[in-house]
């Protein structure tokens, strides 16, 4: 099972975010998206994640549509948005104990739940910190665990080391390293290291349309560039004059 992208357009008063955008992404994959600003990256994660509805197209999100069953997709997938959702005067303990009681657990199985997350994302000596007295890196930590109290099959993160400081970066990008192939992941970054060291396969989106697709090495060969950042800005660049 896969996520099946079909023609997927979305226009706001006419004038278009997202452009017949068609993609298969595997299961376990992980995924990179990436694009200049406005390029539509956060609204495609939008869609896919049934936050808005899409003008036109579909997406098959492991069997299901996200425009006939929106609500059996959301059971699916958690996101971790651009603007954290971490509850500022609770703490790290406290916030995923509250996610974990929306999705129905108990006060015992929230608490387990809060305790196996906080080991597996470093943040158990922070457990009783209150949520505005965590740095940007283990705000956004915590964030992306918030994200996986749902035991999502796909989770999508958008931006998530935007104003991390080096450490805190490198400390996210093992974590997610650890995640990865055990649930299908995808990102938006304007990162490209980050792509580097993280991702199975990239998509370059330039004005709403998917304009090259691959692992870094094929898209290496497409364009006879070495390095990440210089194959980015010939392919936007090539895009600009299409
Ligand atoms: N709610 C909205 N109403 C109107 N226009 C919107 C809305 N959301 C996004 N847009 C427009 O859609 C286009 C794509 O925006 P989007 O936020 O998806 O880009 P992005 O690639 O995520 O950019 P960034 O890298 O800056 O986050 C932009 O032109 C943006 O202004």
């Amino acid at each position: 099972m896969e996520i099946a992208i079909k023609e997927l357009t979305k226009t706001f008063k006419g004038r278009i975010a997202v452009d017949h955008l068609s993609l298969t992404i595997g299961q376990g994959e992980f995924f990179a998206l990436l694009g200049e600003n406005g390029a539509g990256k956060t609204t495609t994660i939008k869609l896919l994640s049934c936050l808005m509805k899409p003008t036109s197209g579909d997406a098959i999100m492991l069997g299901d549509s996200i425009v006939e069953n929106p609500q059996a997709v959301k059971k699916k997938l958690n996101i971790s948005p651009q603007e954290t959702a971490v509850a500022r005067n609770l703490t790290v303990k406290e916030n995923l104990e509250f996610i974990a009681k929306i999705y129905g657990s108990d006060k015992r199985e929230a608490e387990q739940k809060a305790m196996g997350l906080m080991d597996k994302f470093g943040l158990m000596d922070r457990a009783k910190s209150k949520g505005r007295t965590l740095s940007g890196g283990l705000e956004r930590r915590l964030s992306i665990a918030m994200a996986m109290i749902s035991e999502p099959e796909i989770i999508f993160l958008d931006e998530p080391t935007v104003g991390l400081d080096v450490r805190a970066r490198l400390d996210l990008w093992q974590i997610l390293l650890d995640l990865k192939g055990q649930i299908t992941i995808i990102l938006t970054t304007h990162y490209l290291e980050e792509v580097e060291a993280l991702a199975d396969r990239i998509g370059i989106m330039h004005k709403g349309r998917l304009h090259a697709l691959g692992t870094l090495e094929e898209l290496k060969e497409q364009t006879g560039q070495a390095k990440l950042q210089d194959i980015f800005l010939q392919l936007t660049a090539e895009a600009e004059i299409q």
